[in-house]
């Protein structure tokens, strides 16, 4: 059987939104071609072709532009296409893929991993040792008009719109945050961090019923839109100067003021990779307590050892997620997060992408969740 492409005659020109080593960002031309999605002979087995409808900038994406890497290993050395928060509508299939048809609205998640190796036989595959994450250097990301992807990592969505499609992989790293911590009903708990990862946090865990939830950052209108997402949640604006703004004074403001019973927090989940923030949610910790760190940040960080010791702290990390696209877009249909699109603070389109990607630059911009639509 041919390959079936949905629309044969109203290809646009296929776009990507590239960066370089030189810090560039332009919007460029890339494969497929709209010529080759219309051939027969473009896809391999198990593949499809989807047009891309609404992608997230991620912090990431700012900094593979910004900084031009992401830690030692993740470095951009070639002309490389941004990425990795996307939906969009399957426009071709191959003929031998039976999950998916054309027209069919998918979320896509973007790591492809090779299901062969000991994590990824382990139902752990982030950790795979043959990753291909998109938007992670050298393998070029989303942000672009159609994109070959293996049916396997494009899940249908049905009615819920394109951004929900995209916020999923957002609410995804909370999901395998949460998931992890085994954060349960009734935890006290302390949020790290009020950007877009610190505000899914928050909805996920206020879902699973942790109270009280106390949400801290350094900028307080991040603070005031927490606080207008989820109107119970505690927040706190982080001195950055004065005497006041040591980690462990810090934490005992925030344990008197929001946790006077004695109620510490049972986990806290870290969401800005900031040193002194993760040394706050040490201090702040009850005994026994989880400090759970999703943020990123520099290769060697100085940690409250002794403070972890005597309180019996436990230390666990995240990287990325495994196997919650799923479970993502069952919460977000039943409404049980809430309204998610809350979070979509602007809207850009494919050809706009630098002035969406400079807004996300500018902190004054008080930006959220900046979308990049293809309609
Ligand atoms: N582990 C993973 O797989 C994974 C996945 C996605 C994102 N991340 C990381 O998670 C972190 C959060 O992502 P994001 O998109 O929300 O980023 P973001 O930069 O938009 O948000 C971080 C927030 O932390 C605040 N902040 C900075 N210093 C602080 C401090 N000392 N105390 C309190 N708040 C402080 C900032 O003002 C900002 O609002 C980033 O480090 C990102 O790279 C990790
Ligand atoms: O959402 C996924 C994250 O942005 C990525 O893991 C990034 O931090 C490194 O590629
Ligand atoms: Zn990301
Ligand atoms: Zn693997």
């Amino acid at each position: 059987m041919a390959q079936q492409t949905a629309q044969q005659t109203a290809l646009k020109p296929n776009v990507g939104v590239y960066t370089n080593p030189g810090h560039r960002l332009y919007v460029g031309d890339t494969s497929p071609s709209a010529q080759e999605v219309g051939s027969e002979h473009l896809l391999q087995p198990g593949e499809v072709v989807v047009e891309m409808k609404a992608t997230g900038i991620c912090g990431s994406d700012i900094h593979f532009w910004q900084h031009g890497r992401i830690g030692p290993t993740m470095v951009v050395e070639d002309e490389h296409i941004l990425g990795h928060e996307s939906s969009g509508v399957v426009v071709k299939v191959h003929p031998g893929v039976t999950s998916l048809k054309p027209g069919d609205r998918v979320a896509l998640e973007p790591t492809i991993p090779c299901m062969k190796c000991v994590p990824c036989l382990t139902g752990r595959y982030n950790g795979c040792e043959d990753v291909l994450f998109r938007s992670t250097p050298p393998v070029p990301g989303f942000l672009r008009r159609y994109i070959v992807h293996p049916a396997q990592w494009c899940f249908k969505i049905g009615d819920l719109s394109y951004e929900e499609g995209a916020l999923l992989e957002p609410i995804s790293v909370a999901l395998a945050g949460i998931q992890r911590a085994q954060l349960k009903l009734g935890d006290s708990l302390l949020i790290c961090g009020a950007g877009p990862i610190g505000l899914v946090s928050l909805l996920c865990a206020h879902a699973a019923g942790a109270t009280p939830i106390v949400i801290t950052d350094i900028d307080a209108s991040r603070l005031e839109f927490a606080k207008k997402l989820v109107p119970s949640v505690n927040t706190f604006l982080v001195p950055v100067d004065g005497p006041d703004a040591t980690p462990e004074n810090i934490a005992t403001v925030i344990k008197s003021s929001f946790f006077a019973d004695g109620s510490y927090p049972d986990v806290s989940i870290e969401c800005t990779g900031v040193a002194s923030s993760i040394a706050t949610a040490v201090y702040a910790s009850r005994f026994g307590g989880l400090v759970f760190v999703i943020g990123v940040g520099r290769d060697m960080v100085e940690l409250p050892f002794m403070a972890c010791s005597v309180k019996e702290v436990d230390l666990k990390f995240q990287y990325r997620y495994a196997n919650q696209w799923p479970k993502a877009i069952k919460l977000v249909k039943s409404g049980l997060l809430g309204d998610v699109k809350k979070l979509v603070s602007h809207t850009f389109t494919l050809e706009e992408s630098v002035k969406a990607f400079e807004t996300v630059k500018d902190r004054a911009s008080k930006s959220i969740k900046v979308m990049i639509t293809n309609e």
